[in-house]
């Protein structure tokens, strides 16, 4: 779709600014800083480096509510001990070993959620429920609670494996023996305490019999085999990716299987607890396992195992159908008000939204969205509601949208991002820590501040920072909303009409740049805290992600053959 604006913009687009002057002097003092920014290379990256310094500060400080990467432990549940008992019975002075077996330890699984946004709520640290333990009477212990851990939806897991991995339980095992510089004998008696339990004052009578001995290399051909297949496991680390493409429905109606529907009643269904990432560990054995010809009352009963144990990495990919891209203070923040009930904080500095903010644009059945009113700045707004409150009026009512009587046609989803700046592949400004939100987007667009020195410039350096984080990215703008138009027409100080001339011309240079070195992309100017124009970019907007919807669901039948399910 390409339109041509530059002519047919309607002449009230600009020069609304006589109405604020105080918020537009505030925007040229910013100008200024965003001088210094393209300046001089050394100065700049020295610039850059302090200001990525005090943002990282300031957004670990304020950003409490929104995490979007995150390294945790996740260890399966260790399992129960076995039990040595015998069992006792009048006029039966020798009965059998009766010590029940240890239960093992619950596991860990990831399952995602809808209700989730964030990873803040993620604990660091995910322990699968300890196994009980056996007892006497052939009582086995119960098994160990399992973990659900639930994450949002567009989380990507993969498991550490560089130096950040935790150790496993047989390397934490041999360190703690290394920290307290054990010797070999030492060693020997504490892994034997670590894996047996003895009837009581039996232990030193158990460890010299010879069938004790059998029974520990058993264990420790056990144990290798086990360590062995943990170090196979570790050759595909896991990796998860709960992006819009992942049904979770699907795996529920697995589990629903036939076998399911036909069990009888009274049994349990299986329920659906996400993917297994760790498992608890085996429970020990009692003593009556380690009978033998030789030993008809073995006084040893095994400790249960660890749980698996490791490292994941989440990291958050936001998935909204669009995303916004632009330098610091081209006006994203303000536009995500405008089309959405979402408030971020507008202010006039660089770097003000540190973290991906998401609304929904609802659209109406006239082309109206729900959102809009004049946008001021954050601080000007809390201003004006203290002196309305103060004077027993309520807070400023954003202007109500028009008609509510048509209902709503369509809905989607727009990331606002902090500022993008030439040099964020090199981890400059916020760097890339927040294009992991716009990854995923079925459609970016630039947001530039038609009003600054070089909107074209501008452009190209977003350009090529997005195909610099991933090649190919950039193809996913579909258009150019050229944002704080109002500025440019004739205002109080300079009511010349000549200046609307000026303001087409610099339109028009801007849509023949894009379209010679973009595509048929679109060029929208707007006046997002104005409200103007925005009718369009919601228009526009709904068009290509409406295309991208269908397209995704086209593709998803062909891949998958409808099955009947007679269960649904
Ligand atoms: N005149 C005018 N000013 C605007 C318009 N849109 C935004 N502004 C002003 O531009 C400044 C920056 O706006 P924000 O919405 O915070 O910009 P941003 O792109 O979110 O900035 P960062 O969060 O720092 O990346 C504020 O002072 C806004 O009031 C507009 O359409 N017209
Ligand atoms: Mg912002």
């Amino acid at each position: 779709m390409l339109i041509s604006c530059s002519n047919s913009i309607p002449r009230y687009l600009f020069g609304l600014v006589s109405r604020n002057h105080a918020i537009r002097s505030i925007s040229h003092v910013h100008q200024e800083s965003k001088v210094t920014l393209i300046d001089g290379d050394s100065e700049r990256t020295l610039q850059a480096a302090k200001r990525k310094k005090r943002i990282e500060w300031k957004r670990r400080r304020h950003s409490d509510s929104f995490l979007d990467h995150l390294i945790i432990t996740v260890r399966g549940g260790r399992g129960g001990d076995g039990c040595v008992a015998f069992h006792r019975e009048k006029f039966k002075p020798f009965g059998p070993p009766s010590g029940g077996n240890g239960g093992s330890g619950g596991s860990v699984y990831i399952m995602p959620s809808t209700q989730l946004t964030s990873l803040t709520g993620v604990s660091k640290r995910v322990i699968g429920g300890a196994g009980g333990h056996g007892q006497g009477t052939w009582q086995h212990g119960r098994a160990g609670s399992d973990v659900i851990l639930k994450v949002p939806y567009g989380t990507v897991i993969r498991e550490v494996m560089d130096s950040r991995r935790a150790k496993d339980a047989w390397e934490a095992e041999e360190e703690s023996y290394d920290d307290q510089n054990l010797t070999v004998e030492e060693r020997r008696i504490k892994r034997r305490q670590r894996r047996w339990v003895h009837y009581p004052e039996y232990e030193d009578d158990n460890i010299a019999r010879e069938d004790f001995r059998d029974a520990e290399a058993k264990l420790a051909i056990e144990e290798r085999q086990r360590r062995a297949e943990e170090l196979d496991r570790r050759q595909t680390p896991i990796f998860i990716d709960f992006g819009d493409q992942y049904d979770f429905t699907s795996d529920e109606k697995r589990l629903k299987s036939i076998e399911e529907a036909n069990k009888p009643l009274g049994l349990p269904r299986s329920k659906n607890r996400g993917i297994l990432v760790a498992s608890g560990g085996a429970g020990g054995h009692g003593n009556p396992y380690f009978l033998t010809p030789m030993n008809r009352s073995p006084k040893i009963a095994s400790r249960g195992h660890d749980g698996i144990r490791l490292t994941l990495e989440l990291e958050l990919k936001l998935i909204a159908d669009v995303g916004l891209v632009g330098f610091p203070n081209a006006g994203k923040s303000t536009l995500l008000s405008a089309l959405t009930k979402r408030r971020p904080e507008v202010a006039a500095y660089a770097f003000t939204t540190l973290s991906p903010q998401i609304g929904t644009v609802r659209v109406f059945e006239n082309g109206e969205f729900d959102g809009g009113g004049i946008i001021e700045e954050s601080w000007l707004e809390r201003e004006q509601n203290l002196v309305r409150l103060s004077e027993g009026l309520e807070e400023t009512p954003r202007q109500p949208r028009p008609s509510r009587q048509t209902h709503e046609v369509f809905r989607f989803t727009i990331a606002d991002n902090p500022g993008l700046i030439g040099g964020a592949s090199e981890n400059i400004g916020l760097g890339h820590d927040f294009l992991r939100s716009i990854e995923r987007a079925r459609a970016l667009a630039y947001v530039v501040d038609l009003n600054g020195d070089s909107p074209i410039k501008e452009l190209d350096t977003l350009r090529n920072e997005l195909e610099n984080y991933q090649v190919g990215l950039s193809s996913k703008c579909k258009m150019v909303i050229a944002n704080k138009a109002d500025l440019l027409g004739p205002h109080l100080e300079d009511p010349d009409d000549r200046r609307i001339e000026e303001a087409r011309s610099k339109l028009s240079l801007l849509e023949a740049w894009v379209h010679e070195n973009f595509g048929p992309l679109d060029v929208v100017p707007v006046s997002a805290k104005y409200n103007q124009n925005l009718r369009r970019v919601v228009k526009l907007l709904s068009a290509y992600v409406d295309e991208s919807r269908q397209a995704q669901s086209k593709h998803a039948q062909e891949a998958s053959p409808t099955v009947p399910h007679f269960y649904l």
